[in-house]
């Protein structure tokens, strides 16, 4: 599908980078427009695929250029004053052929959390294609004020857009190495998760010979809705799959019923139950689904459709829900074959309750903190009158 993508604070500027070089690695392309929204200049000049022209500092009269510092009120005032000038840098895009709209932000700062909702609300406004949210959670050692931060913004999110794609970067975080070096390969996966899924319904490098089969972007579309999660398995082809499928085929258990003929190397339904049950970008309860999308990617001649028919039936009855497209989406060149199940409307998500009573804590610490300060505060300030000598009290 053709997006314009919007890459509001750090986070969302970085994994923008991410997406236009995936982008640039595949056949065809999903991004026809990239925009970069910053308060913090510094961060702008970091990026490195999104094109200087694309980068627009907001803010410059409120915070000169530094960020918000975590404050997600100054990242909604910048972006509501810089509306137009947004609205002017996504107008340089071919708006009229494509499909939608992505605003993606990290949820947890001030920038991103802040103005992706109102940049969200904006382009709803003004134009007719759906707009979709990436929106980042936190990691739950980042501390209250970020699981603050994201649990409001999430709020304004989902009901700003079409469909809020999530990623939470606790769930991916690898031990021994601090979130900001693990950062890399935590945005390689985002890219190649979303990647996937625009990407596959981008029919146009595909040539005019396209399968019905083929995922297209309407059928994205009619399954985002409300909170989206995404999981994605992938198995390397061996270099004479293509050469002897046939041979090999046989030798890994081609003669089963999922395979085309005897071509198919990869088993197709245990590659899907493996994308479903394994890391979801955002962790839920698969039955609390409310419609689904299975792609399965990779070389024509090792996409089953038998495979791809059997795996969906598995998920229907996995996630018991009835509304479960599925398409293939192939990639002639590929040296693997992958699985995305696309999981929309999820509403069981421990993930958010647990985000939500850290923001409650670190709100109700906070009032407790600014109550004994006023306690402190009144305190003294009657020690100040008590006895009229204008010494504070305790200290005659
Ligand atoms: N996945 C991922 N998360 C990131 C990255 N950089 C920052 N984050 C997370 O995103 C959240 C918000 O951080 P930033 O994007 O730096 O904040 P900002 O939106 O620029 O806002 P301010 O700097 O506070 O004005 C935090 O929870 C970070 O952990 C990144 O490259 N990848």
């Amino acid at each position: 599908m053709k997006l314009v993508a919007i890459g509001a604070g750090q986070a969302g500027g970085k994994v923008l980078d991410r997406l236009l070089e995936h982008d640039a690695r595949h056949p065809g392309t999903f991004l026809a427009h990239a925009v970069a929204v910053n308060t913090a200049e510094p961060d702008l000049q970091a990026l490195d695929a999104v094109p200087e022209e694309s980068r627009l500092l907001i803010g410059q009269s409120t915070v000169g250029g530094h960020g918000t510092g975590t404050d997600p009120e100054t990242g909604r005032e910048c972006a509501r004053e810089a509306e137009s000038e947004i609205q002017s840098a996504i107008d340089h895009a071919p708006t009229s052929s494509i499909d939608g709209f992505v605003v993606i932000a990290g949820l947890g700062g001030g920038t991103g959390s802040g103005a992706a909702p109102v940049i969200a609300e904006r382009l709803r406004a003004v134009y007719a294609e759906p707009v979709y949210g990436l929106g980042i959670l936190p990691t739950a050692d980042e501390g209250g004020l970020y699981s603050r931060n994201a649990a409001d913004s999430l709020q304004a999110f989902v009901g700003a857009t079409d469909g809020l794609l999530v990623f939470d970067n606790d769930a991916f975080k690898s031990s021994g190495e601090t979130l900001s070096e693990g950062y890399g390969a935590i945005n390689e996966e985002i890219a190649t998760r979303f990647g996937t899924l625009f990407s596959a319904g981008e029919l146009e490098a595909l040539g005019d010979d396209i399968a019905e089969s083929v995922v297209d972007a309407s059928e994205i579309i009619n399954t985002l809705e409300g909170l989206v999660s995404v999981g994605y398995a992938s198995e390397e082809l061996p270099d004479d799959a293509g050469d002897d499928g046939g041979l090999l085929g046989r030798v890994l258990g081609g003669s089963d019923d999922d395979s085309i003929g005897s071509d198919a190397v990869v088993q197709i339904p245990a590659l899907v139950r493996r994308a479903a049950l394994g890391k979801l970008t955002l962790p839920c309860n698969l039955a609390s689904t409310s419609k689904a999308l299975l792609i399965v990617a990779g070389p024509p001649e090792h996409l089953s459709r038998k495979g791809i028919d059997n795996a969906r039936s598995w998920l229907e009855s996995e996630i018991d829900c009835r509304e479960v497209r599925a398409g293939d989406y192939p990639l002639p060149d590929a040296d693997r074959v992958a699985a995305l199940v696309v999981l929309s409307g999820v509403t069981d998500v421990p993930r958010i309750d647990r985000m939500q009573s850290q923001a409650v804590d670190a709100e109700t610490a906070e009032t407790s903190e600014a109550e004994s300060e006023d306690a402190m505060q009144d305190l003294i300030e009657y020690g100040d009158d008590s006895d009229g000598d204008g010494a504070t009290d305790g200290h005659t």
